[in-house]
């Protein structure tokens, strides 16, 4: 059978992948796309929307809750089974791609539906068709969920991000291995709903790659509100008996209805052919500043060890598609904005104050409590928060922030540009910060 010729194969289409396609397409490129799955990848489907979808309803509740402190008096019902609809009927079409598809198709790209293999230079197999690409290949082909090798748990039915984000129940109880950002987000929306929820984090505490003020303040919120949460655990196995699941861990047995993996994430890089291209395969693929592998190979996404976020996979789209098209790409952006969308949301940019030291860089640190600003006691109930900001000395800049509170993502941005735009100190101090705004405390933190 002759191979089908193009200009480029786009192998995966998470949010980086289908960006990438419309874009190269609309600029007159003879472009295929290949998708295993669903057009567009985790997020849509069982990542970002969903997980905020079920949020929003978790965070509804809790303010709902707060009305006896603040206003009088509200009985709150939780039913889960509206926000599961919204999930299924508003964000997942029922996990039916059909409109992202006809976009791939409306731009003049090729969809094709299987999955995708390099079989050699600028080349992909898909269901026995080979498919040439004379200006190269693209990879996106994302994550799955990583499951730890504890003994017992692959015999038993636990559930992913996936299971978690499509069931019409919640369970009574929940246990959650691993604390990091889809363990904590999807955590405490259960708990919202009434599920009886428990936390175990293998490091010493949680969300670890934030600043420990953050992980502090969530493990202390969490905790308040009747999550569990255990961190610096090892567990030794897990046991399903048919309808209960038992976790444990030395002399401490956990048993819950349900239980959710949420231990990090595996690259699908392993049986995409990367040897006959002769590119070595690790956890991770190493790309240029171009997002380039090697010549005539592209890679974007979470497989490329920058950052596992949506806005990184468009970001990288849009690098490759420059350098494809060649157009100028300027300096990447590597000031890393990153929200975990916990009540209070924990928003991250640049480097950690840990970070910075391990640098070599002088280092002043401001800190302070959003609940004792202004804004965070008129707020009330609902107001933990702190923003840190880390400043390398030398070049008297921001290098490093978090804003954590009830709108710490929104009141990152200000930082993130400080970051990114490395906005002199005396500029971000001879400031006016609008009063009683949340962001007004960055003034106080500097
Ligand atoms: C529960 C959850 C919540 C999240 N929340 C956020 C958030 O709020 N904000 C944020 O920025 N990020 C969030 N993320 C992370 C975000 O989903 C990912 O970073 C994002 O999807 C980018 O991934 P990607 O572009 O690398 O590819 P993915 O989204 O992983 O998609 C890869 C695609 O490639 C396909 N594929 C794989 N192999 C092949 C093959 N050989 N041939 C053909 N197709 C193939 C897959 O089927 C898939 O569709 C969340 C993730 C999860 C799981
Ligand atoms: N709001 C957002 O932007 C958002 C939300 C969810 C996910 N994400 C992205 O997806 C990525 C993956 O999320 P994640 O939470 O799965 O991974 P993660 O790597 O952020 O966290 C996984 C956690 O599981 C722990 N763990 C691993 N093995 C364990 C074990 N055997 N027992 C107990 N704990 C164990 C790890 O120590 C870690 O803290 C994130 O890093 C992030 O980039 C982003």
């Amino acid at each position: 059978m002759s191979a089908h010729e193009c200009d480029v194969v786009v192998v995966g289409l998470g949010p980086g992948g289908e960006a990438l396609v419309a874009r190269l397409a609309k600029a007159g490129l003879a472009v295929v796309a290949v998708e295993a799955e669903l057009v567009g990848g985790e997020c849509p489907y069982w990542g970002c929307i969903p997980s905020k979808m079920f949020i929003r309803a978790g965070n509804l509740l809790a303010e709902a809750r707060r009305i006896a402190q603040l206003s009088g008096a509200a009985t709150v019902t939780p039913d889960f089974s509206v926000v599961a609809k919204r999930i299924r009927d508003e964000a997942t079409d029922n996990w039916d791609d059909t409109v992202a598809a006809d976009r791939i198709t409306a731009a003049g790209a090729t969809l094709v539906r299987g999955r995708g293999r390099l079989t050699g230079d600028r080349t992909v197999e898909v269901n026995g068709e080979t498919y040439v690409a004379s200006k190269g290949v693209v990879l996106n082909t994302g994550t799955t969920a990583a499951v730890p090798p504890i003994p017992g748990l692959a015999e038993t039915p636990f559930w992913t991000n996936r299971e978690a984000l499509k069931t019409e129940q919640a369970p009574a109880s929940l246990i959650v291995i691993g604390g990091g950002a889809i363990g904590l987000e999807l955590a405490q929306a259960y708990s919202r709903f009434d599920t009886e929820v428990t936390v175990l984090e293998v490091a010493p505490r949680i969300l670890a790659p934030e600043e420990p003020e953050s992980s502090e303040l969530l493990a202390t919120v969490f905790e308040s509100e009747g999550i569990g949460v255990h961190a610096g655990i090892t567990i030794d196995r897990v046991d399903h008996d048919g309808s209960r699941f038992t976790v444990t861990c030395g002399d401490t047995t956990y048993e819950a209805e349900q239980l959710l993996v949420a231990a990090g994430r595996k690259s699908r890089v392993d049986d995409i052919g990367l040897e006959t291209v002769g590119v070595e395969v690790g956890k991770f693929l190493t790309v240029g500043d171009d997002m380039q592998v090697t010549d005539g190979l592209w890679a974007i996404g979470d497989i490329v060890g920058r950052g596992a976020f949506t806005h990184l996979s468009m970001y990288h789209a849009e690098r490759a598609a420059k350098a494809i098209l060649g157009e100028p790409l300027g300096a990447y952006d590597g000031s890393f904005p990153r929200v975990t969308f916990t009540d209070p949301e924990v928003g991250g940019v640049g480097l950690t104050e840990a970070q910075a030291r391990d640098k070599g860089l002088n280092v002043r640190v401001g800190l302070t409590d959003v609940a004792a600003s202004s804004r965070g006691f008129v707020h009330g109930v609902g107001n933990a928060g702190l923003i840190k900001i880390i400043i390398d000395t030398d070049r008297d800049i921001i290098v490093g922030a978090t804003s954590a509170g009830p709108t710490g993502g929104e009141t990152l941005s200000a930082l993130a540009f400080a970051v990114r735009a490395e906005i002199p100190l005396e500029t971000l101090r001879n400031t006016v910060y609008a009063y009683p705004t949340f962001w007004r405390a960055i003034e106080s933190a500097l």
